[in-house]
């Protein structure tokens, strides 16, 4: 049996960032997440102003609901989405000009939803280059709310930055959603918003968001749901294998923990206690269709282990993949090609037909994605022989992670 400690949540510790920087106070935030994309955002932070103290276990940070600290920046947002989404709209509650940019992906990635929606709320927001591209400036002077109508189709993290700027708006925001995808992510940030001080309220697509600030608070960071895929799918291929996460029970904030119920319907026990998660590989791994359109960032990681199904695995509804850190339907097709493994995609499906993998030495394509080494690492268990061209992209949210991954090879395969 393998005890994994999985590290803190790349979403919560980016909202965490965002609300502790917005609230009234001094905020402590327990085991956030050390990686490329959360200090990416508390540098950014830190561009803007703010002072986030940094010790290996607890971030600190001096929340300044008036906004920016400084009329002026220039910030890098690295390759992270919800640093290049949530910053901006932090941004644009204050008084200044600020100009964002990201890496060449982030820069590809789509914001126009977004910056149409606070445009539409008087921001005065500028795309240099590509309209709904970064970089971008704002030119900040506060908001005044109202009302406004988002299509979070695409992307959630719309709607996440326009409900973080909500309480720091004058008079509130109510937000029409046409379209949503990845919505249990809505669900983390409107318990956060609560956990500092804010009640949202829904009345079907329409979202509620009173003005009046957040309240600083300590906030403890579960660990990283869509990290302890990796770790769960590593149990579910090793017949007696079993890894057991503590911190990720029932309570969970993430919808990524309910990757845990696609391994059980393909046929691993899962046990989720209250405050722990337990895979154990039973020998049996069964094909199946399976909607991903809420827990989508796990998409690579079936698709990494389908080979060893024993019958087709086809994943739905996940066309947004395709504008994530790479196109991850066709990077995981091409991949498993390379494997020798028969695949076939559409514009928001995969289909994967489980067949003996290729003998030798593969090298899987990275394309710069973590998800991508992450997920093909687990296949590795199973295929010896398995290379990354970039194994470094891990640390986007995983720095540490081939290490941690070479200890759980150790104690359930040996
Ligand atoms: O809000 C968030 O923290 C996230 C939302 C999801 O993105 P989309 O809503 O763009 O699918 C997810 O894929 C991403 O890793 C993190
Ligand atoms: C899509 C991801 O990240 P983001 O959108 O936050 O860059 C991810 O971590 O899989």
């Amino acid at each position: 049996m393998a005890l994994v400690d999985i590290p803190g949540s790349k979403s919560i510790t980016a909202r965490a960032l965002f609300l502790a920087a917005a609230a009234d106070g001094v905020t402590t935030l327990q085991r956030p997440l050390r990686s490329d994309d959360t200090e990416g955002f508390a540098e950014g932070l830190t561009r803007l102003g703010y002072r986030v103290g940094r010790t290996p276990d607890a971030w600190q940070v001096d929340g300044r609901p008036q906004g920016p600290a400084v009329p002026q920046a220039d910030v890098y947002c690295r390759d992270g989405a919800t640093t290049a989404r949530f910053l901006p709209t932090l941004a644009a509650a204050g008084h200044g000009t600020y100009r964002f940019d990201a890496s060449p992906q982030m820069r590809r990635r789509p914001l126009l939803p977004l910056t149409r929606a606070l445009r539409d709320l008087g921001v005065d927001l500028r795309h240099e280059e590509a309209e709904g591209h970064h970089p971008l400036t704002v030119t900040a002077a506060g908001v005044e709310g109202g009302e406004v109508a988002l299509d979070a189709g695409q992307s959630s993290q719309y709607l996440t930055a326009l409900l973080l700027l909500g309480p720091l708006t004058r008079t509130g925001l109510r937000i029409t959603v046409t379209d949503l995808v990845s919505a249990p992510y809505v669900e983390i940030t409107i318990a956060m918003m609560r956990a500092f001080g804010v009640e949202v309220t829904r009345q079907g697509d329409v979202f509620v968001v009173p003005p009046g600030g957040y309240r600083a608070t300590t906030y403890a960071i579960e660990p990283d749901a869509s990290t302890a895929s990796y770790f769960f799918a590593a149990a579910a291929v090793t017949p007696g294998g079993e890894v057991t996460v503590p911190g990720l029970g029932e309570g969970a904030l993430q919808g990524d923990l309910g990757f845990v119920d696609v391994l059980r319907r393909m046929g691993a026990q899962v046990t989720v206690g209250a405050d722990r998660t337990t895979v154990k590989g039973t020998g049996e791994l069964r094909g199946l269709t399976v909607n991903m359109r809420d827990i989508s960032d796990t998409m690579p990681t079936l698709a990494a282990i389908a080979p060893f199904a024993s019958g087709p695995v086809r994943i739905e509804d996940v066309a947004n993949t395709r504008v994530k850190e790479c196109d991850r339907l066709d990077a995981c097709a091409e991949n498993l090609r390379r494997l020798g493994v028969e695949v076939a995609t559409g514009p928001d499906w995969i289909e994967i037909h489980p067949g003996p993998l290729a003998q030798g030495d593969t090298e899987i394509k990275s394309y710069g994605d973590h998800r991508i080494v992450m997920s093909f690492a687990v296949t590795g268990l199973r295929a010896p022989g398995i290379s990354f061209d970039d194994p470094g992209c891990v640390r986007k949210t995983f720095p540490g992670f081939h290490e941690a991954f070479g200890r759980l090879r150790k104690d359930i395969v040996g």
